[in-house]
Parts: C-alpha cells; structure tokens; sequence
C-alpha cells in the first residue's frame, strides 16, 4: 500500500508541542537518529512516514504538494503564497502557536489610531518627509494584501528576519508588520497596534496538501489517521 508522508517541525517553538499533541492521542513520534535526523516513525501507523522540516517549509511543501500532511502556523500557509490557503485543507487547529499577525505604529503616533489614519499617513508621507512611508515585516505577502484592502498604496516594505520590533527605533523602517502573542515585545519596544490592525489571527493547525499525490489507498489512510487524531 502507497504511504502518506506527515511532516512535523523540526525545531521552534512548535516542534515540542507538536510531538505532545501526537503523543497525547496515542500516537507517538520517534526521532531514532536524534535532534539532527530528518526521518523520524510514528509505530502506531506504518503508512505514515514522518519527515522534520522548518515550519516555513513545511508550509511551502504541502503548497506545492510534495508532501500529503503537515503541522504548521495558519500564517506560514497565506505567507507562502496568494493562493497557499486554496492549496491545502485547514483539517484541524491544534490550539497551540496562537499569535496574531498586526499592524504596530510608534506609540508616538497618537493620531494614528485605525487603517483609515494609517491611510492618510501613507498618502502625506512623500511629501512630509521626501520617501515612502517604511514597514519592516517577514510577512511581505500578507501585508501586501491586507494594504491593498485597505487602499494603501504609498509605502516600501523593509523585508526583516529578526528582531523586526526595533525597526522603528533604529530608523531602519517607521511601523511593523508582525506576529504578537503576549505582546510584551511591542511594548517593549514602544509600539501599538492599530485597532483594526489585526490582519490574521494564526495557530498551530494540523493541514492536508489538495495538489499532493491522493489516491483511493492514501485517502483511506488519511481518514484513518485523522479518525485516530479525533479527541
Ligand atoms: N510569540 C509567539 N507565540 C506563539 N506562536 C508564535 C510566536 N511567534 C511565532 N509563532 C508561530 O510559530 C510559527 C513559527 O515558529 P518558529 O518561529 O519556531 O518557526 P521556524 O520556521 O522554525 O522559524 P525560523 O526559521 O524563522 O526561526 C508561526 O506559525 C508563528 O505564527
Ligand atoms: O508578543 P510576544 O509574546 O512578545 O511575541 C512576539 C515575538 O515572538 C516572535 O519572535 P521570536 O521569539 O520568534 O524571535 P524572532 O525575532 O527571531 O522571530 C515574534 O517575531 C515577536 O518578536
């Protein structure tokens, strides 16, 4: 019988929770080969092969279908691509990883309250001080479209790998695009989010791959694996 391949992080913040959650439901993963092995066993059902994988790319791989099921952030799956969330099935939230994707502006900026504030920002921005309106963010595709929605046009994104919250202190961008959970690192860092600047809210889900490789024998397994994974 033709396998299915589950992918699950291989490090982060939800590699841990993840191998909790299957192990909670009775079906545990091993990692045989250690921290640095890819291919990791999951006993309980020998159709399934697990692979480890940054969340990003796991998020990429179940797009692009090369493999059949995956544990990755809701915000990975629309930052990847525009049409990521038609490629794959949100099968199940897995209620960890919870974290929001927000528009934060200097607190500073006590007149910038809402989008529409943001809006007239942008629109002045030229012109006040001579270059585009900056927004540093690791979530360029999102952004893209939330701003489109919104009918801001005038800016530049700043494309940040880390540390995205002291863009603004530092004079690299003047507001931030980025996941918040407690939100204590924007406090920390003298920023706010819009109170409509929610642009997504993101957990930890459990995804199937719609463009992977299903036929009658994986689709019978999927459904099995996902009946065992019900409680
Ligand atoms: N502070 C946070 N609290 C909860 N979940 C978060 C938080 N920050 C990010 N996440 C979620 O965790 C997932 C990414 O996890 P993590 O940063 O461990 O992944 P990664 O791909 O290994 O990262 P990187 O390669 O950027 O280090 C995303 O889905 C994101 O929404
Ligand atoms: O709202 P909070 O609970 O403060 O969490 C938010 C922070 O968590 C993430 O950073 P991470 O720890 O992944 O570090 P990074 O800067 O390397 O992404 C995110 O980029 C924020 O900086």
């Amino acid at each position: 019988m033709k396998g299915i391949v589950l992918a699950v992080p291989s490090k982060g913040r939800l590699e841990e929770l993840t191998r909790d959650w299957f192990a909670a439901r009775g079906l545990a993963i091993g990692r045989p080969g250690g921290a640095r092995s890819y291919l990791g066993t999951m006993e309980q059902m020998p159709g399934v092969t697990v692979r480890f994988f940054p969340a990003s790319e796991i998020a990429r791989e179940l797009i692009r279908g090369n493999i059949h099921v995956g544990v990755t952030g809701r915000d990975l799956i629309h930052e990847t691509s525009e049409t990521g969330p038609n490629a794959v099935d949100f099968a199940r939230s897995l209620d960890f990883g919870h974290a929001d994707v927000v528009v934060a502006v200097p607190d500073a900026w006590i007149d910038v309250t809402h989008m529409h504030d943001l809006a007239d920002v942008a629109a002045d921005f030229r012109v006040r001080h001579g270059r585009w309106l900056r927004i540093a963010t690791k979530y360029v595709t999102i952004t893209r479209r939330h701003f489109a929605r919104a009918g801001i046009a005038g800016y530049r994104i700043v494309e940040s790998l880390g540390a995205t919250e002291a863009a603004p202190a530092s004079g690299v961008a003047d507001i931030v695009v980025d996941i918040t959970s407690t939100g204590s690192t924007l406090a920390a860092n003298g920023l706010r989010v819009l109170e409509d600047g929610v642009m997504l809210e993101s957990e930890a889900n459990l995804v199937v791959s719609r463009t992977a490789d299903w036929d009658e024998d994986r689709r019978a397994l999927l459904e099995d694996f996902l009946k065992r994974l019900q409680q």
